[in-house]
């Protein structure tokens, strides 16, 4: 069944930021690689040490609040995933993520900024729904942080105590906070885990954007709809339609 995604219906539009609206999701997987690597490369306890992929970037840690990526991808070779350990590589890898985006800035995808452009003009809530404790440094670097009516980032998860990406608690908080329901709402996201957490919560539309983790996989976890730009969302546009 096909039918339009009809932009002026929707009380709220709420967006990953990492991989959806800035190509930052890249910067992640690059500064995990190289953080996994090194200490993959002078683990000597137990477990499997065989080299870090972007194949377990998308299994274990896209997506997923920094301290959950680390612990999910150290259970998955059998790592002792200790709280110390956890903490001192999501922080070292943290780190490198912070020296690429003050060396190189970002620039938010030029279709996402259309779409941002379309809904501003429509008069749309918006919200920016990240795992990221990075994402208002995000956001800020893009020139975008202005453009959202709520920004719930890893650190407000924190703080609220509210759980992570695959739950669905952090998309819920953003509707409740833009005065929305759910089931008028609308979630796009490029990871396997934020898809699942947009179905878990029953938003009305669950928009998969495949920057890598595949268009089966996104439809697997829950998706209506993958599209490779969300200007393909724009009227007019061929992908506009809404397979449901
Ligand atoms: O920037 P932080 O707080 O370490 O958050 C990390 C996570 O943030 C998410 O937005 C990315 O999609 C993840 O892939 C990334 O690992």
């Amino acid at each position: 069944m096909t039918s339009p995604l009809n932009w002026q219906d929707q009380a709220a539009v709420l967006f990953d930021l990492d991989g959806v609206i800035t190509p930052t999701a890249e910067v992640h997987m690059r500064a995990w690689s190289d953080m996994f690597n090194d200490f993959l490369s002078s683990w000597e306890g137990e477990g499997d040490t065989a080299p870090y992929t972007d194949v377990d970037y998308f299994a274990h840690v896209d997506g997923k609040p920094r301290y959950d990526g680390v612990r999910d991808f150290l259970s998955s070779r059998g790592i002792p995933a200790s709280e110390e350990l956890v903490r001192e590589l999501g922080d070292r890898k943290n780190d490198a993520f912070n020296v690429v985006l003050a060396r190189d800035g970002v620039a938010p995808y030029p279709g996402s900024v259309r779409l941002l452009d379309h809904l501003a003009a429509l008069g749309a809530r918006l919200g920016v729904v990240s795992s990221s404790a990075n994402a208002p440094a995000v956001l800020e670097a893009a020139g975008l942080l202005d453009r959202f009516d709520t920004v719930v980032s890893g650190s407000v998860a924190h703080d609220l105590g509210l759980a992570g990406k695959p739950a669905p608690d952090t998309f819920l908080h953003a509707a409740s906070e833009l005065g929305a329901t759910p089931e008028r709402s609308v979630v796009l996201e490029d990871a396997v885990s934020g898809v699942r957490a947009g179905r878990a919560g029953r938003f009305g539309h669950v928009i998969g954007v495949d920057r890598g983790a595949g268009e089966q996989a996104l439809r697997e976890a829950g998706a209506d709809v993958v599209v490779a730009d969300l200007a393909d969302l724009l009227p007019g546009e061929a992908a506009q339609q809404v397979t449901g």
